[in-house]
Formats: C-alpha cells, sequence, structure tokens
C-alpha cells in the first residue's frame, strides 16, 4: 500500500481527493491536516466517508508527512513550497494542487501571484502534473505541479491544433466559464449563494493568473510564444469548467475530429465526442475526464473547441491521484473509474 499524507483536507479539493482515495485499490490515507479542524475525526466532519477513514485532522508536521511516501498539498498558494524541499529531501514525493511549482519563470509567478518564491530550486525541477503532455517525465519526478483547473480545459482543448501548428498562434481566445467551487471553500462574499446564483460574470478580464501558466504550456507545444486572451466567467453552479476555444486556421481543413481522435486515442481521460457534439459540464462531474469537441462553423477557417472538466477532478484531485498512478507505476486508472455524480 502507498502511504500519503494531504495538507488542507478540509477545502473543496482536499475532500475530493478522499472521496477519491476512499476506494483507491493500492493507497491508505495515513495523515491528513487541517488547523481549523484539529481533532476532529474525518468521519464525523465527512459521515459519507464513515468506515472508510479511521482518522482525526492534524496541524501540518513535516515529521509526520514525512513517514508518508507521497503527500498532496490542496493548500492556498505559498503553503506547498514552504514545506515540500524538507520532504523531498527526505524521500517523499509530493503533488502540488496549488500553483506553487507551475510557472519556471519564477519573476512571472512572483508577480502574478504576489509572493516571493522560496523554494527556486525545487520549482525548477518540478514536472508539470498534465499527463497527456508529460506521462514520461511525471514516472521519474520527485515534485509534481498540478495544473489549475482552467489551464487543463484549455490547454486539452488546444494541444492537437497547436503542436501540429494548424492555426494562428498568436491569436488564441479562450473564452471559459467555472462552477463556484472553483474559489475554493473559504467565505467571501462574492461566492455567497446570494450574489452567485441566477446571476453570471466576467472576472480578471484585464488578466488573471492562468494565463502565464497557459502561455506557458502551449508556447511549449507550439515551439514559439503563443498569443492568448483568456476570460474567465463565474457561472451559478458548483461544479464544472466549460471551456470555448477559438482559433483562425492556417489552412481550412475537414480533418480536425480525426486529429483530435488520433490525437487522444490512447488516452484514458480524453474523449474525444461525435461531431457535433456539444459538450455540458454535468456529464463529466465528479469523474475524471475532459470531454472535447471540435467544430469549424460554416466551413470557414475559424476553429472552435468545446472542452469540459470538473474543476474538482480531472481540475485538480482526480487530476493529482493520476498523477499519483503513473508515478508509482500503477494503472494510471486505479481509483478513478469514478461514475459522475447525477444528475
Ligand atoms: N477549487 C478548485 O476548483 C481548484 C483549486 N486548486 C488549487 O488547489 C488548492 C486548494 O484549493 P481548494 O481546495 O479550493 O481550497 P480551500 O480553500 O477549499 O481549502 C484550503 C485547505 O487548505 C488548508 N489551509 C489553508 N491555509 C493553510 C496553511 N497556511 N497551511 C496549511 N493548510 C492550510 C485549509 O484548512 P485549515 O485552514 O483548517 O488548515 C483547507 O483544508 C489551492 O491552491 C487552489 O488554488 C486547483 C485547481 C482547482
Ligand atoms: C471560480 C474561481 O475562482 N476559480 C479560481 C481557479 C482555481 C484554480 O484553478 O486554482 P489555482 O489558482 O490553483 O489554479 C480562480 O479563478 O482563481
Amino acid at each position: 500500500m502507498i502511504k500519503v499524507g494531504i495538507v488542507g483536507g478540509t477545502g473543496y479539493t482536499g475532500v475530493e481527493l478522499l472521496r477519491i482515495l476512499a476506494n483507491h485499490p493500492d493507497v491508505k490515507v495515513d495523515v491528513i491536516t487541517s488547523r481549523s479542524e484539529e481533532g476532529i475525526r474525518v468521519a464525523d466532519m465527512f459521515p459519507n466517508l464513515r468506515g472508510h477513514f479511521d482518522l482525526a485532522f492534524t496541524v501540518p508536521d513535516v515529521d509526520r508527512l514525512a513517514t508518508c511516501d507521497a503527500v498532496f498539498f490542496a493548500t492556498p498558494h505559498g503553503v506547498a513550497m514552504s514545506m515540500a524541499p524538507e520532504l523531498v529531501e527526505r524521500g517523499v514525493k509530493v503533488i502540488d494542487l496549488g500553483a506553487d511549482f507551475r510557472i519556471k519563470d519564477l519573476e512571472l509567478w512572483s508577480r502574478w501571484y504576489g509572493m516571493e518564491h522560496t523554494a527556486p530550486a525545487l520549482a525548477a525541477e518540478a514536472v508539470y502534473g498534465l499527463p497527456e503532455v508529460n506521462r514520461e517525465q511525471i514516472r521519474s519526478a520527485r515534485m509534481i505541479a498540478c495544473p489549475g483547473c482552467y489551464p487543463t480545459a484549455v490547454q486539452l482543448g488546444y494541444l492537437p491544433l497547436v503542436e501540429n501548428g494548424l492555426i494562428d498562434h498568436r491569436r488564441l481566445i479562450a473564452d471559459c466559464k467555472s462552477g463556484v467551487s472553483g474559489a475554493g471553500r473559504g467565505a467571501s462574499v462574492g461566492t455567497l449563494l446570494c450574489e452567485t446564483s441566477e446571476s453570471f460574470k466576467a472576472y480578471g478580464a484585464a488578466g488573471h493568473r492562468h494565463l502565464p501558466e497557459i502561455k506557458q504550456g502551449l508556447s511549449a507545444a507550439a515551439g514559439r510564444p503563443v498569443g492568448l486572451t483568456f476570460v474567465p466567467h463565474l457561472t451559478p453552479m458548483i461544479r464544472g469548467i466549460h471551456a470555448t476555444l477559438y482559433g483562425v486556421l492556417k489552412d481550412p481543413t475537414d480533418g480536425l475530429q480525426a486529429l483530435f481522435e488520433e490525437r487522444y486515442a490512447d488516452e484514458p481521460f480524453v474523449d474525444v465526442m461525435p461531431a457535433g457534439s456539444h459538450p455540458e459540464t454535468r456529464s463529466v462531474k465528479g469523474a475524471n475526464y475532459c470531454r472535447i469537441s471540435i467544430f469549424r462553423p460554416q466551413d470557414d477557417d475559424t476553429v472552435v473547441v468545446l472542452s469540459v472538466i470538473d474543476n474538482l477532478v480531472k481540475g485538480a484531485a482526480g487530476q493529482a491521484v493520476q498523477n499519483l498512478n503513473i508515478l508509482f507505476g500503477l494503472d494510471e486508472r486505479a481509483g478513478l473509474n469514478l461514475v459522475g455524480l447525477m444528475p
């Protein structure tokens, strides 16, 4: 059994990790932290997990975490980088669901995340945990940086086009919508029911911290810097990311459906839908899938890609477990044969 620790076990992604790992055949959760719930038993706080975990929340302690084979950080930015270097040095594999280790240009990272990076050496070593791109590097990594939710949906939607140089790499437009759980469990006025229900809004239109992360990944895929306009929106739903991606084809072609099907043919968690489909976020709710469809409206030179994920699963906890499976040589789908939540 692989012993894991979860730092930040009471947040939306931390609890999602528990939901997934409760049925993982090869993993045992040995340590789970929450400073605010210290001493509370997991099953008392989350009755659905009764019978799965005989654990109480503890405050984060490096010595305890160092007894694990792997540690997930489901914590705000800045927490993982404060503890990961020591854990890695002590032989623990670290999988960060936050953004501390995603961006290689640390000056750029500091500008967007508003803090100095305190683990530059580990940031340079970290592997970006998007299995559809970095599967081989993930296998031997000591530090894995899981992508953000929007970056996951946007990159998977654009990759076949950008990797093959089929669209104008300078004019990418990502119009994205997220459920409110994307903002985390911390209470704030902007995410109250009275503020978010029966309304819909854009935010971060002038610039969002996922912009540099997505540009980093797509520029690597393109082999040159890409130009990206990314506008996120908050929608009155709990879970889900819906990305509508636009590109200008250099040479209008009818082979896009086949291109996407071939690129993702061997990917267990990317589903290229039949031509003409419109993926819905509820079709991936609670599951680790990214569902994609492709259009070339009016047979013109604009390509539209639709990409949906559950922000808490393929956008966070599910992808983190997928990376753990790869890291430890397990079946990549272990613990992730999740039946989506209905309706
Ligand atoms: N929500 C989403 O859809 C996604 C989130 N992410 C990222 O994943 C991370 C977790 O997100 P999410 O679960 O939504 O966050 P939440 O705010 O819901 O949960 C945060 C968790 O971290 C703990 N925590 C907070 N501060 C500290 C600290 N200083 N030291 C140790 N533990 C701390 C909290 O418990 P306590 O304070 O009791 O210790 C809580 O368990 C974030 O970096 C987020 O950006 C990535 C992809 C998607
Ligand atoms: C609705 C909402 O607030 N979503 C979050 C995305 C959360 C996420 O993906 O986490 P990282 O910051 O670790 O990438 C946002 O826009 O910042």
